[in-house]
Order: structure tokens, then sequence, then C-alpha cells
């Protein structure tokens, strides 16, 4: 039998260094998000933080299982599930559908980012209205708004950390992959009205000796994130809503280091982590680098009905906002982008959509 990959407990930074401008963070900036670095870090002792993340948490299972017609309600093709309920629609990896999940989307800041049609038309995944089951599950709203809220507050202060790298680096002509001539990422998220919130609930996998079960993506497929900052909550396990410790050890968040291995990342339930995504690679001329991450599921036998919860805030650049691709640009060569092209963000997420979801009908 193979060998799980290794658990490697991830950088982390205290809330009160992080909240300080003025202190120098670089070298674990470095450590974390740097060429080298497994791009993820976690910030511990947020307050405030542990009973946002238990109180949103806890609603995941409860709208997976809302009745399947009060769930079609509150689905929304016209923005390729994009907001509200989705499930079984997003591709990964050699074209799966990723049924073994479902996740609910909303923008925790605006409820309707814009009512401009052009815009709704053009950017329909990022600029269509939020939809709540305010009906079937009111406290849903206030609780994935205040937990985004204070994921962005959080993850801008941050960005603020990331600039500051970004510029030590090119004093000190570290290996970046050119002079960094990019935009602050901590102005350019701050003016957005775009980040996404996404509630995910894993479903229990049923025990199996097959090998597609004991596969390291089995809960979600290899993908890197396109936003710029991915906030990220400890995953939640329950049995038959009964929270638990998970009990396969392997199961979990795993990432794809520079070097090509596989690691299994680990953080405190209290602390909350943040990824890096393309934007972060690209705004920072490729001195942050952007990290390819899976989930894997429990595979040992007890592990079955175990399912996960988890909260994921997408911090990114608005809609209109011009990225400038580096001729150095290693991904999507499929989606034919010409060196130093300079693209709208919504237009280049809205691609990347086409290719990962079902075309719209
Ligand atoms: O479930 C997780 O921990 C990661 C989720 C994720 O990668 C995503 O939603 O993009
Ligand atoms: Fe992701």
């Amino acid at each position: 039998m193979q060998r799980p990959p290794p658990s490697v407990r991830v950088v982390t930074i205290p809330f009160a260094d992080l909240e300080d401008r003025g202190k120098d963070l670089s070298g674990k900036i470095g450590d974390g998000f740097g060429r080298q670095g497994l791009g993820i870090v976690a910030i511990a002792d947020v307050p405030g933080y542990p009973e946002l993340r238990k109180r949103l948490l806890r609603l995941a299972p409860r709208v997976a299982n809302l009745p399947e017609e009060v769930k079609k309600g509150l689905e929304d093709p016209n923005s390729r599930y994009n907001f509200g309920w989705s499930h079984g629609k997003q591709k990964f990896e050699s074209g799966k559908f990723d049924t073994f999940k479902g996740s609910y989307f909303a923008n925790p800041l605006f409820d309707v980012p814009t009512t401009d049609n052009v815009l709704l038309t053009r950017f329909p995944s990022y600029c269509r209205p939020n939809i709540w089951p305010n009906d079937d599950l009111p406290e849903l709203q206030t609780a994935f708004k205040d937990i985004g809220k204070l994921m962005l507050e959080v993850g801008l202060m941050l960005a603020h950390h990331c600039d500051h790298y970004a510029s030590v680096c090119i004093s000190v002509m570290k290996q970046g992959m050119g002079p960094y001539v990019g935009e602050s990422l901590e102005q350019t998220l701050a003016r957005s009205r775009c980040h996404k919130g996404r509630l995910l609930y894993y479903f229990p996998q049923k025990f199996s000796k097959q090998k597609d079960g004991q596969s390291i993506s089995s809960w979600c497929g290899w993908h890197t994130d396109y936003a710029s900052l991915t906030g990220l909550t400890c995953g939640l396990f329950m049995r038959k809503s009964v929270e638990i410790p998970c009990s396969d050890s392997g199961a979990g968040l795993h990432i794809r280091s520079h070097d090509n291995r596989v690691v299994k990342v680990t953080f405190k339930d209290d602390e909350l982590a943040y990824m890096t995504g393309e934007t972060a690679e690209i705004l920072s001329r490729g001195h942050l680098r952007a990290t390819p991450h899976c989930v894997k599921a429990p595979s040992c036998e007890d592990a079955s009905l175990v399912d996960r919860s988890t909260f994921a805030l997408f911090v990114q650049p608005n809609w209109d906002e011009k990225i400038k691709f580096p001729s150095e640009f290693p991904y999507h060569q499929e989606l034919s982008i010409p060196p130093n092209e300079t693209l709208a963000y919504g237009e280049y997420s809205e691609r990347i959509l086409n290719k990962h979801y079902v075309a719209r009908t």
C-alpha cells in the first residue's frame, strides 16, 4: 500500500502581529506564500472568530438537507451556479463533475453588487444578486455575512503584509520573476465589490476498498483558485449530526508543493487560514506562488457516514480591474491568453468558468 502524504503544520501568524501594519512579517509571509512556500498561512487568535465559525459551519448540513424542491428554488443557473445552491455543476480534473460536495455561494458584503444590465449580462458570476433561504433557513444570511466580513477584514490585513513582502523581495533581489511593477494587492482587493463566500458541505462517502475512494482528491478535485487570497476555515466533521474529531488523520486539505510533492496541511480549529490564488501570483509579479490543492475524504472503515463542513472566502479584484498577464504565466494555456495581455478580472474568470461549468443553455 502507498504511504500517505506527510502532514505539515502551516506557518502561523498571531493576529496581534498581523494587525500591526508596521511589523515586519516578511519572513513568515515568505515562508508561507513565497516561491518555496506551500501557499498557505494561518492566523491565530482572531477575536470573535471561533464562535462565528461554529455558528456558520453547523448550518452547512442543514442547507444540504433542505428538501430538493427548496434547493432547486435556491439555484441560479444564469450565474453558472455561482450564487445560491450548487451541487454537481462544477468540473475539476479530467472533466469529472464534483458531486461529492454541495456549496452555497453569496457575496457577504453586497446583496445587489450592481443594477447595470450590461454588467449583469457580462459578469453574471459576480454581478447577480444574492439568494437567501429566508423562509427555510433564516439564520443563514447573518451567519454567512458576519464571518465573511471578518474574513475579508483579516484578509486585507494579510494583503498589506504581502505587499510589504513583495517590496522587500525587490530590494534584496530575491528570485521573483521580475521587478515588482504590480498594483498593491491590498488596495486592489479593498476596492472590490465581488468577494465571494462559499459554504461547503462534503457528503459522507461510503467506505470503499476501491482505488477511487482512497485517492487524495476523493472529496474535492485538484485545482488552483483564481482569486487572490482564499480565506478558509478548518473543516468541521460530523457523524449523524454529532461533531467529532475526524477519525482518519489522512483526510482533509492537501497541497502540491513547488517541487511537486503532495502534503497534507494542518491548522487548528480556531485558526483562520489563507491560501494564495492565481491573481495573487499575477499581481505580485510572481513573488507569491498560487497553491494547487484538493481535499481527501476519510477512507478508513469507521469513517463512513462522516461529513465535513467548511467555508471559503474568495478575496479577489473587482470584475473590471485590469489584470496584466506576465509572459511567464504558466496557468490556463488553454484559454489562449497572449503574453502581456491585459484582461479585466471578470473576463478572465468568466473564461475559466466556461471551462469548469456546464455551459448555460
Ligand atoms: O474544503 C476545503 O478545505 C477547500 C475548498 C476549496 O478548495 C474551494 O472551495 O476552492
Ligand atoms: Fe480551492
